[in-house]
């Protein structure tokens, strides 16, 4: 009989609201045991899962399973690229940007269950700066507003929305020079994101028609943001009609440079990554096998 294909879970304990659910339980519970081996490993710290994640992929697991938000998933990914094993997420974050995009059951139970017998598929994979994204990267105030989430001290939709206001009061664009798709652009800066996935997670829906597998990034530019242009961009991620607001411009390429002349905050995945004044953003075509 073939031997069994290995799972590897990675948790991380720190993911997310609804940290009481039992996860070791509801795996034994909901995996089908007969289809696939597993095994179960907790994060220690920040980074660990990248660690974990990659010496999965040297012992032969199949698929390795980022068990938290899109931090965790950023590290799983980063851990398997240019390994044969695939990524699977169990959405336990916040916000869940890729697991909702590939339309990963957001219940663990059935989101377990499909991970018995996944489909495979290869998705693109973004670099800025060298340092991959999975879902969505970007300058200026998204990032600004996950460096002061990241210190409010409680996680979820709510303290993101109540810091953005908070933030949206004093925070100022940046000039900056972005080259792609051979032409030149001098512009403001106040939201520049580039989007592998259509979300930032919690279903805003910052490019809501990136496709994840067409070896692109869908840029998108928001050079001010005054009050009457802030309402219709905010509806625009809730309603996923941005595109045709009016309120961004978009474009979308393969390789992107940015200039500042001052030092501009970014992130990555949603995890502010620090500040930078030159910045590469490309594209690595279906660079990763995920599980879905
Ligand atoms: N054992 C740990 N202790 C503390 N922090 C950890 C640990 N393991 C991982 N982390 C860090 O926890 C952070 C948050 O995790 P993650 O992004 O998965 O959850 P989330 O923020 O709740 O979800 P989302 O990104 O979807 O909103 C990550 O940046 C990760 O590096």
């Amino acid at each position: 009989m073939p031997a069994k294909p290995r799972i590897c879970f990675i948790l991380n304990p720190a993911s997310g609201t609804n940290r009481a659910q039992d996860v070791p339980a509801l795996i034994e519970q909901h995996l089908d045991h007969s289809a696939v081996d597993h095994a179960l490993r907790l994060t220690a710290y920040a980074g660990h899962a990248e660690e974990i994640a990659r010496t999965a992929a040297a012992e032969g697991f199949r698929t390795v399973v980022a068990v938290g938000g899109d931090g965790t998933v950023n590290e799983v990914g980063r851990g398997l690229l240019g390994t044969n094993a695939a990524m699977g997420i169990l959405p336990r974050g916040s916000g869940n940007g890729l697991a909702r995009h590939l339309e990963v059951p957001l219940a663990l139970p059935a989101a377990i269950r499909r991970m018995s017998q996944p489909e495979f598929q290869r998705m693109d994979v973004g670099r800025i700066n060298g340092r991959p994204f999975f879902c969505t990267a970007g300058l200026g105030f998204d990032a600004h507003v996950s460096k002061c989430f990241a210190t409010a001290g409680t996680r979820g939709l709510g303290t993101y929305v109540r810091v953005a206001l908070r933030e949206y009061r004093t925070f100022q664009p940046k000039p900056i020079t972005v080259t792609l798709n051979n032409r030149t652009l001098t512009t403001d800066c106040y939201v520049l994101a580039f989007a592998n996935a259509g979300q930032y997670g919690n279903n805003a829906y910052i490019a809501p028609r990136a496709d994840i597998r067409d070896g692109l990034l869908d840029v998108c530019l928001i050079d001010a943001l005054p009050l009457r242009r802030a309402v219709r961009v905010a509806l625009g991620l809730a309603l996923g009609d941005l595109p045709q607001s009016g309120a961004a411009v978009y474009h979308t390429s393969r390789h992107v440079l940015v200039e500042a002349v001052a030092p501009i905050g970014f992130h990555v995945d949603g995890d502010y990554a620090g500040e930078a004044t030159s910045f590469e953003i490309e594209l690595l075509p279906l660079a990763l096998e995920v599980a879905v």
